[in-house]
């Protein structure tokens, strides 16, 4: 169990924020901090990590003391030991994928731990290379491996797979649930994506304005509006064509083309490049995994 209750006076460029968060985290959870931009979230996880600290509060981890403002307790990063990645992988460029792992080692620490994460994270035809030679999913598969090399019971990720391609970045994800269980951690991932909250997440955590204004499981976050018996999804006008009185309109959504009856009133005030929202009561719907 984490229990976090801290304060802490930021500056962003509209002037003084207050970060006042009270948190407890179950053991074991994954939970997804979300928020706008510059609403805290990363100053939350580095305050976690022991890389920023609070003005006061206190935070435990398991019924030890990690920070105490009012005791001056203060662990270093490397006593707290969490893994921590970042968006940009930061692995060190002169290494091989096994050498940026084995660096992570604890000093006389055994190796099979290595082994056990190029295994599980499917690096093995990866590990002689440098990471100048790896795609960016690869570089972020070693980065997660390496922030796991001294078996840390809390991972905290920013953003890890926001700079990734949307298939690479479903893949990344099945591999962080997978670690997730595996390695029985506590996780918290800063992510703006809500698929990935969803997919991911016991808990969705909103952050605004430096305070918690949200928390819930994606299914209470979200529950209500997806059983409203509605769907609708936005798209670009692509063509709108006349054919046996009909109006067709030709809406690119995503990568697919879609099309839809529209009202000749309606039909009148688009052009190619409009954006639209087509809204249905979902009555009789035909639903496929993808
Ligand atoms: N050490 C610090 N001292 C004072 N203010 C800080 C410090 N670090 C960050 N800030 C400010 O705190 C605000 C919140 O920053 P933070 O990076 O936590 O937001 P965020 O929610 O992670 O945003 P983003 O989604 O853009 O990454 C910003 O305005 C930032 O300038």
């Amino acid at each position: 169990m984490i229990e976090l209750k801290v304060r802490k006076t930021l500056l962003s460029h509209q002037g003084k924020m207050e970060l006042d968060v009270d948190l407890q985290i179950g053991k074991g959870d994954f939970v997804v901090v979300g928020g706008k931009s510059g609403a805290g979230k990363t100053s939350l996880l580095r305050m976690l990590a022991g890389l920023l600290n609070p003005d006061s509060g206190t935070i435990k981890v398991a019924d030890k003391t990690w920070f105490d403002k009012g005791q001056k307790l203060n662990l270093s990063p490397q006593q707290r030991q969490l893994g921590f990645v970042f968006q940009d992988f930061a692995l060190f460029p002169n290494m091989t994928v096994r050498q940026n792992l084995e660096y992570a080692l604890k000093k006389g620490a055994s190796t099979n731990i290595i082994d056990e994460l190029i295994d599980m994270m499917e690096l093995g035809e990866l590990e002689s290379r440098k990471p100048d030679t790896l795609s960016g999913g690869q570089k972020q598969r070693v980065a997660l491996a390496r922030s796991l090399v001294q078996k840390p019971k809390i991972l905290l990720l920013d953003e890890p797979l926001s700079a990734l391609d949307p298939e690479i970045r479903a893949k990344l994800q099945d591999y962080l649930s997978k670690i997730h269980k595996a390695f029985e951690l506590t996780t918290i991932m800063v992510s703006h994506d809500i698929t990935e909250a969803i997919k991911l997440a016991d808990r969705m955590i909103e952050l605004d304005n430096g305070s918690v204004t949200k928390s819930g499981t994606p299914a209470q976050l979200f529950g209500d509006a997806k059983l409203s018996g509605k769907f609708q999804f936005t798209g670009i006008v692509l063509t709108i064509e006349s054919q046996d009185f009909l109006n067709i309109l030709s809406l690119v959504v995503g990568k697919e083309v879609v099309r839809v009856v529209v009202d000749e009133s309606e039909a009148k005030k688009l052009s190619p490049g409009d954006k639209v929202i087509v809204a249905s009561k979902a009555f009789n719907p035909i639903i496929k995994k993808l």
